[in-house]
């Protein structure tokens, strides 16, 4: 086992268990029940990332691997590819934010 996964192979294998589906596996429990399901699963893992990032750094990095995972899984359920991902980031790449200091609001 790597000591980090490699997130384009994390993808392939989702697209894998898609194709293939194995008796047992959790990715194709969440293909098998769909999109309503996998959906669901992305706002509690967003969610449990939100309380944990409160509360101590180990449960943030448990959360989001969970996150990560479940977003891989929608991404491959709605026929997303990964690098389409990376190159929508590559394409900010570089660029200025356009913020404004906000205006405090003024009372009347
Ligand atoms: N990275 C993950 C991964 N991260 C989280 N999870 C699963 O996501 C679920 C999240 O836990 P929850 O308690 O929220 O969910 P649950 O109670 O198990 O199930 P439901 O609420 O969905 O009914 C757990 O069942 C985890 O096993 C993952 N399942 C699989 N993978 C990767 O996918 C590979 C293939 O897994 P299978 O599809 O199971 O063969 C694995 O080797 C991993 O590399």
């Amino acid at each position: 086992m790597a000591e980090e996964q490699n997130l384009e192979a994390l993808y392939a294998m989702i697209k894998q268990r898609q194709a293939k589906p194995i008796a047992g596996s959790y990715t194709d429990y969440l293909f098998t029940k769909g999109l309503d399901k996998i959906l669901k699963k992305v706002g509690e893992e967003s969610t449990e990332v939100i309380v944990a990032a409160k509360n101590n750094n180990a449960e943030l990095q448990y959360e989001t691997a969970d996150l990560l995972y479940h977003l891989m899984v929608v991404l491959v359920e709605k026929g997303v590819s990964f690098d389409d991902v990376k190159r929508e980031l590559a394409s900010r790449e570089g660029l200025m934010s356009k913020t404004k200091d906000r205006a405090n609001i003024e009372k009347l």
